[in-house]
């Protein structure tokens, strides 16, 4: 037994099963045979598509290696039957060079052991021995639940198949920005062509075994009233009638009436009797709570209490943890399981970039514990508005929510980029590894990037400054040289051309980024060698460079809250601009010239007391210097301030500031200021929340501040200031 063990773990690394089975006995693998012979017991439509798909006339006949696939109603030899285990999902597979058996505990379970054979197939080999398999986590998969562009219709075609080749059996429909799932029109039907597609996807989603979700978003408007109620029962109605069979309420990001928990426990225990009771065929509701992280939730009030107490136990609660943004720990899992007396529904808020959208987040999926398995009654990610690119993450979930205790971060990543890409998964590599970070955020969640390089990045630095001089100059211009050969593949590549047309700017960028690192070695070279001359002429080149990004990140993925392209933000960006502006300062110095230093483009920078915005983004287009909107309500207290500190003292000639959800305006002043001590008041006429304030004074800071003694919350929907 431990030889085989020892053998089935030699072949996990290398037969690229989706996820890696719970327990392989096998004493080795047989050749997979040119023709097979199909012997299908019990088996449902989705199985029997896949049968239909792989097992052709091609590679069938009388004279085929035997399959035999059912589940465990049908007649398999005793031995075998004992081994498929009790869990849902679960299935036994029996191999040898005569017969392969194939048995399901239930009709996925049956799916997922012939999902696990092809794979095998398709790596040209059969089992010789047992594989006995079950998933750790009862629901696995995506909520596509975050704000900008939904997925297209296509884009979610797509994802479901990858759902079903890799085990995911839940995909929850709830994207923020769908007004027929949110207000204003959660009370109306999908018009007819939205409704065809739902039909689609759910015909789809059946096919690969996965779960259709479809939640709705009321809590902005509704009121606690029996229309409302039969609005909902009705909306319900009609999306069963598109074939929808699971339903989930969401009331996350909402304030007011909505919020309340006794009203949203009595709206949820009455559609589970009238609606998931009454019909057959609905799985058990989920709900997405206001108070959906522990961050957010205010023990006193009760909230999580009553929901807990309240809610037939059938329903799921799903939590995003300690924070919006959070990974998830075994402490996590006993403090919410305890307030709601039930398994939490994870809603993972990653790879989810709505509020950093400059940047792409291809890194592992990594940070949360694996002894949780049986502490959640799910596990979704909450992925990127590009869902190509988003399936490097999720293919890392269906992994972690499968075999818990044997997941790899980083075996996933690898294996997920060469499922997206088989032939240029190195290019890709080299992409991704310096494009997993997020950048400052205000839900201060970072992820690992360019972990390899930075030691390198960071002893450059340190002997550059120190001395001048560097020891692994080489070791810095392979990398350059790399990501830069690695641009030009990945945007020639016939891999997945869906996948390169989502990351195809950030790939721009990224080829830019090379070059200008290798420029700004071939100043460190012409300097040391006091080559002027080809100092100024690369200095140049770099600056056009920069130009050309700027160009990039003020014309592409312009929205309205992080817009531009960022790359390789976390070690290899800063590693560029401070070597350039190291080494521009040096040669001025030396030979008495001012070539200007300013490596990027935006002199000015954020300035607050307010914590939440402490690393909210400004940007400067043109002339125009704004904040990067924030997505949530900020707070306030007194004297708390937010605004801008220029580079230096210039002309403002003008302010603009559109805020959400202040009833009283005279609590904020707007101010300027030269030094950061002198303020002047600039008149607001204090009634409209939208504001075209003419200054054209000169100051180095701009804010505004809370002069009330209250706290005031408010949404910033714009604060920008002309500069001239
Ligand atoms: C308004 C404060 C920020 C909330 C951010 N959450 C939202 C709600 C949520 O997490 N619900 C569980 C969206 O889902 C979004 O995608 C995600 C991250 O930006």
């Amino acid at each position: 037994l431990i030889f085989s063990l020892f053998i089935s773990l030699i072949f996990a690394q290398d037969v690229p099963l989706n996820p890696v089975p719970q327990k392989m006995e096998l004493s080795g693998f047989g050749k997979a045979p040119e023709t097979f012979k199909i012997d299908q017991q019990n088996t449902d439509k989705a199985t029997q598509h896949l049968i239909a798909s792989y097992f052709t006339s091609e590679n069938t006949n009388n004279k085929g290696l035997k399959i035999k696939i059912g589940d465990v109603k049908d007649k398999f030899p005793k031995k075998f039957l004992k081994k498929v285990p009790s869990r849902a999902e679960s299935y036994f597979i029996h191999g040898n060079d005569k017969k392969i058996t194939v048995i399901g505990r239930d009709a996925r379970g049956t799916y997922y052991g012939l999902r696990t054979l092809i794979d095998l197939l398709n790596a040209g080999k059969t089992p010789l021995g047992e594989i006995t398999d079950y998933p750790d986590v009862t629901a696995r998969g995506v909520v596509e639940g975050f704000y900008g562009t939904p997925w297209s219709f296509n884009h979610r075609m797509r994802q479901l198949d990858f759902y079903g080749a890799n085990k995911l059996n839940t995909y929850i429909y709830g994207p923020k920005d769908d007004p027929y799932h949110s207000s204003p029109n959660w009370r109306k039907p999908y018009p007819e062509e939205e409704a065809t597609q739902i039909k689609k996807l759910i015909d789809r989603a059946k096919l690969n075994e996965v779960d259709f979700v479809w939640a709705i978003h009321p809590g902005k408007d509704i009121k606690w009233n029996q229309e409302d109620r039969e609005n909902l029962l009705h909306k319900f109605e009609l999306m069963y009638d598109l074939g929808v069979r699971a339903f989930a309420v969401f009331f996350d990001d909402i304030s007011g009436e909505g919020t309340d928990p006794n009203q949203q426990a009595d709206l949820l225990n009455y559609l589970n009797e009238n609606f998931v009771q009454a019909k057959d065929g609905v799985k058990p509701l989920i709900l997405c709570p206001t108070e959906y992280n522990k961050g957010w939730s205010d023990l006193e009030g009760g909230y999580l209490k009553t929901l807990g107490k309240e809610l037939d136990e059938s329903i799921r609660i799903m939590w995003t943890g300690n924070h919006v943004i959070a990974d998830i720990d075994q402490e996590t899992m006993e403090w919410i399981n305890e307030q709601i007396q039930r398994e939490a529904f994870i809603w993972w808020n990653y790879p989810v970039s709505d509020y950093v959208r400059d940047h792409v987040l291809l890194g592992p999926a990594y940070g949360n514990e694996k002894s949780i398995a049986n502490k959640v009654s799910g596990f979704v990610s909450n992925p990127m508005e590009h869902a190509e690119a988003s399936k490097i993450a999720i293919y890392g979930v269906a992994n972690y929510t499968w075999n818990m205790e044997n997941y790899d971060p980083q075996e996933s990543w690898q294996k997920a980029l060469r499922k997206l890409m088989p032939n240029d998964h190195k290019a890709l590599e080299i992409f991704a590894r310096h494009n997993s970070d997020l950048g400052p955020n205000g839900h201060r969640y970072r992820r690992e990037e360019s972990v390899a390089f930075a030691p390198e990045a960071e002893q450059f630095l340190k002997q550059l400054k120190a001395n001048g001089k560097v020891e692994n100059l080489e070791r810095i211009r392979d990398e350059f040289n790399a990501m830069l050969e690695a641009s030009y593949v990945l945007l020639n590549s016939k891999d997945n051309q869906v996948l390169n047309k989502e990351i195809e700017p950030w790939v721009e960028q990224f080829q830019l980024t090379a070059q200008a690192g290798l420029s700004t070695l071939n100043m460190y070279s012409a300097l040391k060698e006091n080559k002027n001359e080809d100092f100024e002429q690369t200095y140049k080149a770099v600056k056009a460079m920069k130009s050309q990004m700027y160009k990039i990140d003020q014309t592409e993925n312009q929205n309205p809250y992080q817009p531009g392209i960022k790359t390789a933000s976390l070690v290899v960006t800063p590693l560029i601009d401070s070597t350039f502006v190291i080494l521009t300062k040096t040669y001025n110095k030396r030979f008495e010239r001012n070539l200007p230093l300013r490596a990027n483009y935006n002199p000015h920078q954020g300035y607050t007391n307010v914590a939440q915005l402490k690393n909210q983004n400004v940007r400067l287009k043109n002339r125009k210097l704004a904040l990067n909107p924030p997505l949530e309500v900020i707070k306030m207290e007194p004297q708390a301030y937010l605004g801008f500190e220029l580079e230096k003292s210039s002309n403002i000639k003008q302010v603009l500031l559109k805020l959400e959800g202040l009833e009283d305006f005279s609590v904020l002043n707007l101010e300027i200021s030269n030094n950061g001590t002198d303020w002047e008041e600039i008149e607001l006429n204090k009634k409209d929340n939208e504001l075209k304030v003419a200054v054209n004074k000169s100051g180095k800071f701009i804010r505004i501040i809370n002069v009330s003694n209250e706290d005031v919350a408010l949404k910033i929907k714009e604060f920008s200031a002309i500069i001239k």
